[in-house]
């Protein structure tokens, strides 16, 4: 469960403060997606980094997993975020060097665990990266695979330690209709048989009316969309 209430988020900007986050309140149940759209410079990264625990917000209130997130030191919301949150970042930040399987289970083998936990971890890595499409392409390295795959890793990656919580930033912004049909229907399919509340940003209308719930971002503020008004509205335009 992800859920906000009455939350604000400012930055400082010269003498006076920007209000990137006003008042927004909501709420993602587990197993549903909701997106969040709206122009550039709306403040959806902002709520994006409210509900990572990566940003405390001046005010409101902000509970993940079922977890209230005021009043965590930095080092808690760190281990919020890496046991609760998996995250899939707009700009793929995998590792050049490392194989498909490596970026999924270098995180855990950081860890220092024993070699039969190791192996546990690599056999989660090979299962998830069979689940988003990827058997059989376990050994490639990033510049090997086509920008879908590497988002799919993105989103396997995200889901090793098994969050409650999916946060998601224009997954399909760097790639075509297609494709981009194709990983939001992997999203959601991940989201219903893992039971994670997934918040997704997109810029993409297209994908609106397969949502459970839209949220529209302007100024700050958020606004609910009916999904199938979305999409009618970009029918017309
Ligand atoms: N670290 C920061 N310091 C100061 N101002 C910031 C910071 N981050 C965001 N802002 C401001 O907050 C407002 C919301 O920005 P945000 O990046 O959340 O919007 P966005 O909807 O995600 O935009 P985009 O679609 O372009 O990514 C903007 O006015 C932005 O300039």
């Amino acid at each position: 469960m992800i859920e906000l209430r009455n939350v604000t988020l400012t930055f400082p900007d010269g003498d006076r403060r920007i209000t990137a986050v006003d008042n927004a309140s909501l709420s993602v149940p587990p197993g549903t997606i909701t997106a969040v759209t709206g122009a550039s410079g709306s403040g959806k990264s902002s709520l994006l980094a409210v509900a990572s625990a990566l940003i405390t917000p001046d005010s409101g209130e902000v509970r993940v997993a079922g977890i209230d997130l005021a009043g965590l030191s930095r080092a808690e919301a760190t281990a919020v975020r890496r046991e609760h949150i998996g995250i899939v970042f707009q700009q793929s930040n995998l590792l050049p060097a490392l194989s498909a399987l490596d970026q999924l289970a270098v995180m855990n083998e950081l860890d220092g665990h024993s070699r039969a936990a190791r192996a546990a971890t690599r056999e989660r890595a090979r299962d998830l990266l069979a689940r988003v499409g990827l058997a059989g392409h376990e050994d490639k390295r990033p510049h090997q695979l086509s920008g879908g795959q590497r988002q799919r890793v993105n989103i396997a990656r995200a889901l090793m330690n098994e969050p409650g919580v999916l946060i998601v930033d224009e997954p399909t912004s760097a790639l075509d209709h297609a494709r981009g049909m194709e990983i939001i229907t992997l999203i959601l399919e991940l989201t219903r048989d893992r039971g994670t509340s997934t918040l997704l940003v997109t810029h993409d209308r297209s994908h609106l009316d397969r949502m459970d719930q839209v949220l529209v971002m302007s100024d700050g503020v958020l606004n609910t969309l009916d999904p199938a008004a979305a999409s009618a509205a970009l029918v017309r335009g």
